[in-house]
């Protein structure tokens, strides 16, 4: 189960709004295509939209292959910032599209725009395979967390759909698992797009491992019954204070484990980092359209013309967070020290 492949030199993305009713995959022969798939969360998580981009970047290059490289580079910058108009809240988009500009900003002023496309593709295939390699690494620091069989709970879909490989929080718990250290999984549905129900319910009963599907508002009900001992998720943009921006309803599911004194991890790689910001309040949040609330599997659920709030993200402040698991180790407040040290590496 591959979110992005790069086969070939051809891009596909496996088409995650249709999921689990129907395993489908999207030819992307024009980054335009690619960078709709991002937009419209056929292809979601924070690393797998990385790395969508870093290719899309690719096809994109292709079609500049006639011009100069001054054009080339100039042109090649207006299909960046398209793409990084796409979704603003999860860093790894920015992050991997400002890796390959770099790529092309370092050759000489007399490229041939070929040669150019060339280091392109070899950097979105290193972004590729370096997501899958990271993850295994956080699911090793994150799984020696839990010593002991612990039942966990997380929010959206953290997991290989989101990611290149493996996963991030869902990586830690395949990694627990065999070890015998995980006995159950509850997923929150994750309205509104039920990225729990449809994508980590799927993804973890592929593995044979325990899952329970919860609505959102039940999570504090398991966690009063002593139902979880733990949980972990993934993020999309943590600050330098240890802030993090995940799904919508992070925040709460956050909340309710401090009042029940149960550790909240979050685990992410390096790249879902924001170096230059200092706390979540700077974060970006996206708000998406009003049907995705007022809908539900297609049908109108709510009056027509109501006022709709619809955040995709909320922030989690630090002082929440029990660990943030990396591919370099487990951070552990004070954050605002160990995510300085972790950007000087
Ligand atoms: C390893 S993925 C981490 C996050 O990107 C994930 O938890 C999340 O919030 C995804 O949101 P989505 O809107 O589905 O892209």
């Amino acid at each position: 189960m591959r979110s992005v492949v790069w086969s070939n030199g051809c891009l596909t993305l496996l088409n995650q709004t249709l999921l689990p009713a129907k395993v489908e995959y999207i030819e992307c022969n024009d980054w335009r295509r690619a960078a709709e798939a991002i937009k419209h969360l056929e292809v979601r998580g924070a690393p797998a939209i990385g790395a969508a981009a870093a290719f899309a970047l690719v096809l994109g290059a292709r079609e500049l292959v006639e011009l100069d490289f001054a054009e080339f580079k100039r042109q090649l910058d207006e299909t960046a910032q398209v793409l990084r108009q796409t979704r603003p809240t999860a860093v790894n988009l920015f992050w991997a599209i400002n890796r390959m500009m770099a790529v092309v900003n370092r050759l000489p002023d007399n490229t041939a725009p070929q040669t150019a496309i060339c280091a392109l593709e070899q950097e979105a295939i290193a972004i590729a395979e370096e997501d899958k390699a990271v993850n295994e690494r956080i699911a090793e620091y994150g799984a020696t967390l839990f010593t002991a069989p612990t039942s966990v709970l997380t929010h959206c879909n953290a997991g290989a759909l989101a990611t290149v490989a493996v996963g991030t929080a869902l990586g830690v718990i395949r990694k627990a698992w065999s070890q015998g250290n995980i006995t159950r999984v509850f997923a929150d549905e994750t309205r509104p797009l039920l990225q729990g129900a449809r994508l980590t319910a799927w993804e973890l009963m592929q593995d044979s491992i325990p899952v329970t599907l919860i609505t959102d508002n039940m999570a504090g009900w398991v966690m009063k019954n002593k139902m979880v001992q733990a949980v972990i998720v993934g993020a999309d943009r943590i600050a330098l204070n240890g802030d993090v921006a995940n799904k919508i309803g992070t925040y709460s599911v956050a909340v309710l484990a401090k009042e029940h004194e149960i550790p909240f991890y979050v685990a992410a790689p390096v790249s879902t980092f924001d170096f230059n910001i200092n706390s979540g309040a700077d974060i970006p949040i996206e708000e998406r359209c009003a049907t995705e609330v007022t809908s539900l599997g297609g049908n109108c659920v709510a009056p027509q013309g109501v006022q709709v709030f619809n955040p995709a993200f909320d922030v989690t402040p630090h002082t929440m967070i029990s660990a943030i698991i990396t591919e370099h180790g487990v951070l552990r407040a004070p954050y605002k020290q160990a995510i300085a040290q972790l950007s000087q590496r």
